[in-house]
C-alpha cells in the first residue's frame, strides 16, 4: 500500500479504496471529507485511472487548485495538470466554449457578471415602460435565476399557471416578458449569465445524446465536494454525466447545507441512495480540526435542528481553551476588541496574521472590524464583497477587451461606447438599441452597417460611430498576434482610458489609474502563468474567462500574511486556528430576514455550525449592545445561538456586573441578564466586581432614559464625598494640588485645582483621578 494511504484513518481509508460504483460520505465538519476527495482521486489515478477521465467539482476554484496541488505531490505533477478540476461555472463554461455552438453560442461567448446582468434588466424594464419600484432588478433578477437553477425556461415558466400566477400576485404580471427579453437579449449578444452556464449545459446534454455520450466516456469518475449546496440543475448535470459509469462519489454534511436561498436542495443528499443502486455510504466521525470544546459546543449547537441526519463527532485533540463570548457597547468597540485581541493573541504566541480570521453574517459588518484593525497596523484582506474586477475603471478596461473578443456583447458596449466621452448621446445609443432589438442584430452590428439603415443619426454622430467600430477592429486585428498583456496594454492607452483618468489628476482618478496598472500586472503574470501550461496560449480571452469565474476567494494568492475578513457562507471547507465570529446578535445572526419559518431559523443554526467548526484552536464569539444599522443606532439582544451552547464549553468575558444595590430604573443598561446565572438560580446579589463602570455611550444613554434621575447610583465618580474648597488632594498625572473651588452638581461637578506644579485646572470630577489627602 502507498504511503499516503497511511495518512487516512481506517474509516477514510474505506471510500478512498472503494471500487467502482456509486458512494458517498455524509459526515460532520472537520472529519476529513475533503481530504478522503483528494486522495480518492491520487488513489484512483494510481490504479491506473487516466487522469483524462476524472472530473472533480470543488466549491471554490481556490480549493481545486490545492487539491490539485496535493495530488500532483503524490502522482506528479505532469498527471495532476490534465484532471478537470473546479467549481461547476467553471467547468462547465470550459464545455460549453467546445460545444455551446450546438446551441447557437459563439465560442467565444461573454460570460455576463451580476452587474452586467443587473444593468441588462434595469434597461429592459425601462425599455418596456415598467414602474421600476414594483419591477425592482434586484428582485426580478432572483426571480429569473431561481427559474434558471430550476431549469425553468421561458416556455415553461408560461406553461406553469402557479408560477404566474405569483408574479401576477406579486403585481409583476409582466415578469413572463421581461424573463423573455432577457434570454434573446443575451443570447444576441453572445452572452451566458452564471446560471446559463449549468443551465445550457443541461440543455447540451439533454437535447445533443451525441455530446451526452462524448462526456459521459470521459467522465468515467466523477466525485463532487459540498454536496449538500448543489442546487437542482447541477444534480441534474451530475447525474446524466454519471449514468453510464456510475461511477459518482459525493461528500457532504447535510448541516453545513447553507445555500438554500440560492436554490441548493438538500434532498439531492438525502435521494442519493434513491437515485443510484449499490450506493457504498461511509461515515466519517473523527473530527481533526478542532479542540473538543469547539467539537462540542457545534454538536450541542446542531442537535437542536430537529432535521438532520443522525452523526457522530468527536475528536482525541485537546480539550483547548472554552469557547469566548465578549460583549461590547457598540460595534466600534467590538472592532477594537476584536482588533486588540488579534494582536494579543499574535504577540503572546507569536502568530502569523494568517490564523486568524473574522467571520460575519453580512459584508456591511466588515468596516467597523478594518477600521480597528488599521489602526493596530495589522494587515487585513477582505474576501467578498465588491471584487477588484467589478471597479468602475477596471471594468471599463475589461469591458474593451470584451468587446474585442466578442463585439456583440452588448453590455460592455454599452459602457463603453462613450467612455471616455466622444460625443456619442443616450439619444443616439437609445435609437441604435431600437434598430438592434428591431433587425434582431447587436448594437456593434448596427453600427457596422449604419449606411445602409436610416436611423437619423447626424453625419457627425456617424462619423464618431465609425471612428469607434474602427478603434475596437484594429484592437481585434492587434489581438491575432499579440499576447494578453501587449494587448491589454495597448487597449488602456489607445482608448484614451488611461489619459481620462490622469488627466482627472484627483487623488482618487491617480487611484483609479493605479488600479489600472495593478489589472496590468495582474495580466501579466497571468500570461507568465499560462505558458507553462501545454493547452493555453496566454490570450486575453483566456484571460477574461478566468476574471468572470473567480470566485471570491480565488484572489487569495497566499503570498502575503493577513487577517482573513469574509462572510460565513464564504468560509465554508476552510480552517483557521483563530476564528471571530462577530455580531451574534438577534436580527443580524439569525438574520431578520431568515426567521419567518423554522426551516429558515435552522438554515442559519446550519451557517453558525459551519461558523464555529473554521475554527481549529480557538474560537470567539461577540456581540454588542448598541449597532448602527441602516445609519441608525438600534438596540441589539445578545443571539439565541450563544444561548444554545452547552455553558460548559462557554467562558464569558464580560460577566454581568448584577449587585446588591438597587438599580434605579428598570432598564438593565449594563449588561443582558446573565442567562447561566438564572438558569442555576443563584441569587443575583454581591458588590458590583470593581473597575466594572458603564462607560460614556451607557451613560449618555442612562441620561436619556431618565433624565431626572441625576446621576445614578455606584456610578459617580471616585472622589471623596467629603471633597471641598481647599482639600489637598493628588492627581496621578498632575501630582500634588488643593482644591480652590468647587461647582456644578452631579455629572457636572467640577473643581479648580492649583497644582503644586504650578498650573490651575479645572477637573470634571466625574473623570478625575484624585485622592483625597
Ligand atoms: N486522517 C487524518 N490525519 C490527520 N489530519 C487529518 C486527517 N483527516 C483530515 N485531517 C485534517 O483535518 C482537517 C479537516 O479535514 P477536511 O478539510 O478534509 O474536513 P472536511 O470534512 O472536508 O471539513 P468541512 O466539513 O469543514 O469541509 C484538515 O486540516 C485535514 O488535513
Ligand atoms: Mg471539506
Amino acid at each position: 500500500m502507498e504511503n499516503y494511504i497511511n495518512e487516512l484513518n481506517e474509516a477514510q481509508k474505506a471510500p478512498v479504496l472503494h471500487k467502482d460504483g456509486p458512494l458517498m460520505v455524509i459526515a460532520g465538519a472537520g472529519s476529513g471529507k475533503t481530504r478522503v476527495l483528494t486522495y480518492r482521486i491520487a488513489y484512483l489515478m494510481s490504479q491506473g485511472v487516466d487522469s483524462f477521465n476524472i472530473l472533480a467539482l470543488t466549491f471554490t476554484n481556490k480549493a481545486a487548485r490545492e487539491m490539485k496541488k496535493r495530488i500532483a505531490d503524490i502522482v506528479g505533477a505532469s498527471e495532476a495538470k490534465n484532471l478537470w478540476m473546479g467549481t461547476f461555472h467553471s467547468v462547465f463554461a470550459k464545455l460549453l466554449r467546445f460545444d455551446g455552438d450546438k446551441l447557437g453560442y459563439p465560442s467565444n461567448f461573454t460570460i455576463y457578471d451580476t452587474q452586467d446582468s443587473q444593468r441588462l434588466l434595469s434597461a429592459i424594464i425601462k425599455e418596456m415602460g415598467l414602474d421600476k419600484d414594483i419591477y425592482k432588478y434586484k428582485q426580478v433578477q432572483n426571480r429569473i435565476s431561481s427559474y434558471k437553477n430550476s431549469l425553468i425556461t421561458v416556455k415553461a415558466y408560461y406553461n406553469n399557471p402557479d408560477l404566474v400566477e405569483a408574479d401576477a400576485m406579486a403585481k409583476r404580471p409582466r415578469m413572463g416578458e421581461i424573463y423573455q427579453n432577457y434570454v434573446d437579449r443575451c443570447f444576441k449578444a453572445g452572452a451566458m449569465d452564471f446560471d446559463d452556464l449549468l443551465l445550457r449545459t443541461n440543455e447540451l446534454l439533454t437535447r445533443f445524446p451525441e455530446v451526452l455520450a462524448k462526456y459521459q466516456d470521459r467522465f468515467r469518475y466523477i466525485l463532487v465536494d459540498e454536496y449538500q449546496d448543489t442546487n437542482h440543475s447541477q444534480y441534474l448535470i451530475v447525474k446524466a454525466l454519471s449514468d453510464r459509469f456510475q461511477n459518482i462519489c459525493v461528500v457532504g454534511d447535510d448541516a453545513q447545507s447553507i445555500y438554500s436561498f440560492r436554490g441548493a436542495n438538500i434532498s439531492n443528499i438525502l435521494n442519493f441512495q434513491k437515485d443510484y443502486d449499490n450506493v457504498g455510504m461511509y461515515r466519517l466521525e473523527q473530527n481533526y480540526r478542532s479542540t473538543k470544546n469547539i467539537v462540542n459546543a457545534a454538536n450541542s449547537i446542531i442537535s437542536k435542528n430537529t432535521n438532520q441526519l443522525e452523526k457522530v463527532v468527536w475528536t482525541s485533540n485537546d480539550e483547548g481553551p472554552l469557547i469566548k463570548v465578549h460583549r461590547s457597547p457598540t460595534d466600534a468597540e467590538e472592532g477594537r476588541f476584536v482588533a486588540g485581541s488579534i494582536f494579543e493573541n499574535k504577540m503572546q504566541s507569536q502568530l502569523p496574521n494568517g490564523n486568524f480570521a473574522v467571520l460575519y453574517r453580512t459584508n456591511s459588518q466588515s468596516r467597523a472590524i478594518e477600521d480597528a484593525l488599521r489602526k493596530r497596523d495589522i494587515p487585513y484582506r477582505i474576501y467578498g464583497g465588491l471584487s477588484f474586477y467589478q471597479r468602475k475603471e477596471i471594468k471599463d478596461v475589461l469591458s474593451y477587451l470584451r468587446l474585442v473578443i466578442n463585439p456583440k456583447d452588448e453590455e460592455a458596449l454599452k459602457r463603453i461606447i462613450n467612455f471616455p466621452a466622444r460625443g456619442i448621446g443616450q439619444s443616439t445609443l437609445d435609437k441604435l438599441t431600437v434598430a438592434a432589438n428591431h433587425y434582431n442584430r447587436s448594437i456593434f452590428e448596427v453600427i457596422d452597417n449604419l449606411e445602409r439603415i436610416d436611423l437619423k443619426i447626424n453625419s457627425g454622430t456617424k462619423r464618431k460611430l465609425g471612428d469607434f467600430v474602427a478603434m475596437i477592429k484594429s484592437f481585434q486585428i492587434m489581438n491575432e498576434s499579440a499576447d494578453a498583456f501587449t494587448l491589454a496594454e495597448h487597449v488602456a492607452k489607445k482608448s484614451g482610458v488611461l489619459l481620462e483618468f490622469k488627466k482627472d489628476g484627483t487623488p482618487e482618478g491617480i487611484g483609479k489609474m493605479e488600479n489600472i496598472e495593478e489589472l496590468l500586472n495582474g495580466i501579466k503574470d497571468f500570461v507568465e502563468g499560462q505558458k507553462e501550461l501545454a493547452d493555453a496560449k496566454g490570450d486575453i480571452g483566456e484571460f477574461l474567462e478566468d476574471v468572470a469565474l473567480a470566485t471570491d476567494l480565488d484572489k487569495d494568492t497566499g503570498d502575503d500574511d493577513r487577517v482573513a475578513l469574509m462572510t460565513i457562507h464564504l468560509a465554508k471547507g476552510l480552517e483557521f486556528p483563530h476564528v471571530y465570529i462577530v455580531g451574534m446578535e438577534e436580527d443580524l445572526f439569525p438574520s431578520a430576514m431568515s426567521m419567518n419559518t423554522r426551516s429558515e431559523l435552522e438554515e442559519e443554526r446550519r451557517l453558525f455550525y459551519v461558523a464555529l467548526t473554521r475554527a481549529e484552536k480557538q474560537a470567539y464569539l461577540t456581540y454588542t449592545q448598541n449597532r448602527y444599522r441602516w445609519g441608525k443606532l438600534v438596540d441589539a439582544e445578545p443571539s439565541r445561538f450563544i444561548e444554545e451552547i452547552d455553558e460548559k464549553y462557554i467562558e464569558n468575558l464580560t460577566p454581568v456586573q448584577r449587585s446588591g444595590y438597587t438599580p434605579l430604573i428598570d432598564v438593565d443598561i449594563f449588561g443582558d441578564v446573565d442567562k447561566s446565572r438564572l438558569r442555576q438560580n443563584k441569587p443575583l446579589q454581591g458588590t458590583p466586581p470593581s473597575g466594572v463602570r458603564p462607560n460614556e455611550n451607557q451613560l449618555r444613554k442612562l441620561r436619556k432614559l431618565k433624565p431626572e434621575l441625576g446621576t445614578p447610583v455606584g456610578n459617580t465618580n471616585s472622589v471623596d464625598p467629603n471633597l471641598s474648597e481647599g482639600s489637598l488632594v493628588n492627581h496621578t498625572r498632575f501630582g500634588r494640588g488643593q482644591v480652590l473651588k468647587i461647582e456644578g452638581v452631579g455629572n457636572d461637578r467640577k473643581a479648580e485645582i492649583k497644582f503644586d506644579k504650578g498650573d490651575i485646572k479645572k477637573l470634571l470630577l466625574r473623570f478625575a483621578k484624585l485622592e483625597v489627602l
